[in-house]
């Protein structure tokens, strides 16, 4: 599929132009499976279009040349976590969506000034230790069990690391605890119950996501009071905050610490490629086979150092093509600040402008049988920024990026050293967008000795239109 369009000129934005009876239609199909919705309008309207060209509040975003004019101007897209909600100013739900995400200009770029230096890739490395730690803790607890829920396993094992590395806590209580607010509030949070009675009134949705959140916000706190108590040395990214203090960047008030721990401890994204890489080796054989002889040669049963990292070249290949055509932020958005024109057409100021990287790296232009998952493309592939974002771009891009290859890169070497996973037969694979994509009914998965040359299993679901499994 090429994503271009742009061709018909300034003016009305193309789309649809539906009869008001099929809005309704639109929107549940919008709403079961965004990735598929977003792939037909960019099929049919082209890289700039939108659902009612009549009243363009819904604006997509696909073409790479068009995604450059947005992330170039962070001023006019602006970002606003949250927006959908009324959250009442000085509440904890207001306060945890209140890091990075929400912020603009000067603001962003102090806050970013804070968290970017301990999230460098030198700095990020501190930290390998602590996952293989983790790791070895999580792996040992496979041992003698026939099966495991994988995307259960790697979003535990993700928190505990997130706990250790986010906030300098050695406690896996803890972890668990946080992870299952955490969870909760989102899954709270973004259900249409919420949306549609956003009042705080006994009994109703609203008030449970409101409770959450002073519940998140309370252990953040804690934590907090225990560091400062302990002392505040440490390689944990709440140290840094903590302890910032710089003439160019004035150390953030504790609410504001409050908001970016939480920002940054949501760590989902690279459960949802952990598993989406497993879920892709286990229906490609012989990929897995190769990368299985290059962590052989590279690390003989060992974690990786930091040596062997840029040894791990079709690992690296792997998990790029894996984040291509899995990418657990499928989707995500901007606000126009103002009335602007884009790619020749009008955008009114409060257009919602989403983007969508699933949509953007099936662009076979630029990625020849997009569909398939086939790691050497990347031996000569030089895709732009524009034209492979799992990590976004521009100012907002993700500032856990290096942490989050490094964590995956370790869990995945030492997991594949020890165990072949394959899905169990006959399980179904839909997507889902949650806090990431992910599989909506789970990843059941057999653990098998590494050497088991188990044939791919047949998988049913609408995976197979992400995917060319054929
Ligand atoms: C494979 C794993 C990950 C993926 C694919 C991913 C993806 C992304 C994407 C696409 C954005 C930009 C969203 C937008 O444009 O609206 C983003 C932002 C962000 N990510 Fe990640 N992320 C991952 C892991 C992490 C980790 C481990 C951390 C924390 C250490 C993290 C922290 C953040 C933060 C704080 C932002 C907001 C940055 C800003 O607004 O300035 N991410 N991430």
């Amino acid at each position: 599929m090429a994503v271009t369009g742009d061709a018909q000129g300034p003016g009305r934005l193309p789309g649809p132009g539906l009869l008001p009876a099929a809005w309704p239609l639109r929107a549940a199909s919008m709403l079961r499976d965004p990735s598929a919705a977003l792939t037909r309008m960019a099929r049919r309207h082209g890289g700039v279009c939108t659902w009612n060209p009549q009243d363009p509040r819904h604006v997509f975003v696909f073409s790479p040349d068009r995604l450059r004019e947005v992330f170039s101007r962070p001023d006019l897209f602006v970002v606003d976590s949250f927006r959908e909600f009324q959250t009442p100013p000085g509440s904890s739900f207001d306060r945890l969506g209140a890091g990075l995400t929400r912020l603009n200009g000067a603001e962003h770029r102090r806050h970013r000034q804070i968290m970017q230096p301990p999230l460098r890739q030198q700095r990020v490395l501190g930290h390998r230790e602590a996952v293989v730690e983790l790791t070895e803790r999580e792996l040992r607890r496979w041992r003698d069990r026939p099966l495991v829920r994988l995307d259960q396993r790697m979003s535990a094992l993700i928190t505990e690391i997130a706990v250790r590395t986010v906030f300098g806590v050695e406690s896996p209580e803890r972890a668990d605890r946080l992870r299952r607010l955490v969870s909760r509030f989102l899954a709270q949070a973004s259900s249409p119950a919420t949306l549609a009675l956003q009042r705080d009134l006994p009994g109703t949705p609203y008030r449970r996501t409101m409770r959450l959140a002073e519940e998140i916000e309370a252990t953040i706190r804690e934590i907090m009071a225990e560091r400062r108590r302990q002392g505040t040395e440490g390689p944990d990214l709440l140290s840094a905050m903590l302890t910032a203090r710089d003439e160019h960047a004035p150390a953030l008030t504790d609410d504001e610490i409050v908001s970016e721990a939480y920002t940054a401890f949501c760590h989902e994204s690279s459960a949802s490629a952990l598993t989406w890489t497993l879920f892709l080796l286990d229906q490609h054989p012989k990929v897995l086979a190769d990368l299985r002889e290059e962590l052989d040669g590279v690390l003989g049963g060992r974690p990786p150092d930091e040596e062997d990292l840029p040894k791990l070249e079709l690992l690296q290949a792997v998990l790029k093509e894996s984040l291509r055509l899995l990418p657990p932020t499928p989707l995500s958005m901007r606000y126009a600040a103002e009335e602007c024109e884009l790619g020749g057409y009008r955008i009114p100021a409060g257009a919602t402008v989403f983007y969508s990287p699933y949509v953007t790296h099936r662009n076979a232009a630029v990625f020849p049988q997009a569909a398939r998952f086939d790691p050497g493309r990347w031996r000569t592939a030089r895709p732009t920024v524009y034209e492979y974002l799992p990590f976004g771009a521009g100012p907002h891009h993700c500032v856990g990026r290096h942490f989050a290859l490094l964590e995956i890169t370790i869990v995945l070497s030492m997991l594949l050293q020890r165990h072949r996973l394959s899905l169990v037969p006959g399980t179904r694979i839909d997507r889902a967008n949650r806090m990431a994509l992910v599989p909506r009914d789970g990843m059941p998965m057999r653990v098998l000795s590494p050497s088991s040359a188990a044939p791919a299993p047949h998988v049913r679901g609408d995976i197979r239109t992400s995917i060319d499994l054929s």
